[in-house]
């Protein structure tokens, strides 16, 4: 039993997702509630050790999911496997031990309030017959991991948000679970407390190998902690890869609304004076990978007739890729337009014709 809550540093090294197995694999599951069906035909499998991001917009279906995943709701047909059990159909008293392998942390945090930080951090294990002693040490232990050991004897109403999220991530690691589920557990903070959150969710990750599943409706949060992201839309994963290259070209409507927020954007002024005909044509430039890494715009201004100039843009680095967007506009007089287009589509770029401005104040 000691043995099972062996202490942090006794965790395995990080995995290496490519070779690692399968945590969580769900087939073809489907919920409906009346005429609805918030969940219809989903298969994903979550490795160990990576960090998936299911993400769509509000009635989607990720609540529903999450909820089919941590035997909370049932679902109307279909599989979930958590470390190669299946937890589907089984009864609930069959499903109490396996929901150990689950930990959920909420939006709201769900703590208890006549609790103290180490009492509702140790809860799992009081509710697993762990010894006291050996409760509070987990307790400590996980408190410190989460950057709050002087927080042990405080009570849930003297915390931040931010602090209580840190509560409740270190009361969802108590049990050493397989996989941490996240329903939009950042959606209730401010951002700068999202970022330290999320920075301590990929810092536990990326130490203890740890695999987690999150829902959210922002990209933001995908960016900044997935490696992989599912699209969901109308119950169903309309979109999947790794985070970089959907960040780059999304295929969805649904994710390509999504990232309009966060994507670079002609700006105001410029997109204010688009026309259908003009001096010069505005192109948006979408790259990445290898398009991005290449001295594209001096391989472009050698090659093709014509002048252009770069009215806005940039590259991100999203995983250690660089990922990119450029604004250029194009002199039509010397019909580089369309020459510049296939120069650039030859090299991996995806090119958009915004349309035509004539002064280039
Ligand atoms: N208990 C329920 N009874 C009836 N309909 C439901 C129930 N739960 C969810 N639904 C419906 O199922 C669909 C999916 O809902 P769900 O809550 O899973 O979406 P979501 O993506 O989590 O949305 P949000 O981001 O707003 O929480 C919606 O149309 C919703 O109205």
């Amino acid at each position: 039993m000691t043995q099972h809550f062996a202490t942090i540093e006794g965790v395995p090294p990080p995995f290496d997702t490519a070779l690692s197995e399968t945590v969580v694999r769900i087939v073809d599951l489907k919920r409906r509630f009346g005429q609805t069906p918030a969940v219809d035909g989903v298969s994903l499998t979550v490795r160990k050790g990576e960090v998936l991001g299911i993400i769509g917009r509000s009635g989607a279906g990720k609540s529903t999911l999450i909820r089919c995943l941590n035997g909370l709701e049932r679902p109307d047909s279909g599989q979930i496997f958590v470390e190669g059990r299946e937890i589907s159909g089984l009864s609930e008293r069959e499903l109490q031990p396996l929901r150990r392998r689950i930990g959920m942390i909420f939006q709201h945090f769900n703590l208890l309030s006549a609790k103290s930080v180490e009492e509702n951090v140790a809860l799992p294990l009081k509710i697993e017959g762990l010894p006291k002693a050996e409760r509070l040490k987990r307790a400590a232990e996980l408190l410190d991991l989460v950057g709050l050991a002087d927080k042990a004897k405080a009570y849930p109403a003297s915390l931040s948000g931010g602090q209580k999220q840190r509560v409740g991530i270190a009361r969802a690691l108590a049990a050493r679970p397989a996989v941490l589920l996240s329903d939009e557990a950042t959606s209730a903070l401010d951002p700068e407390t999202t970022r330290s959150i999320l920075a301590l969710l990929k810092d536990i990750n990326q130490k203890l190998g740890l695999t987690i599943l999150l829902i959210t409706h922002e990209m933001e949060v995908i960016r900044s902690i997935a490696d992989r992201v599912a699209v969901i839309d109308a119950g169903r994963i309309v979109e999947e890869g790794a985070v970089w290259s959907t960040f780059a070209d999304p295929q969805s409507e649904v994710a390509r609304s999504l990232l309009a927020g966060i994507r670079p954007q002609l700006p105001q002024a410029i997109a204010a004076r688009l026309a259908g005909t003009g001096r010069e044509a505005i192109l948006r430039v979408d790259i990445a990978g290898e398009a991005a890494r290449r001295p594209l715009l001096s391989e472009l201004a050698t090659s093709i007739p014509g002048r252009f100039r770069l009215v806005h843009g940039g590259i991100d680095t999203i995983q250690g890729e660089p990922v990119g967007t450029l604004f250029l506009a194009v002199e039509t007089a010397s019909g580089g337009v369309a020459e510049t287009i296939e120069f650039l589509n030859a090299r991996k770029a995806r090119v958009e014709v915004l349309g035509y401005v004539t002064d280039n104040a």
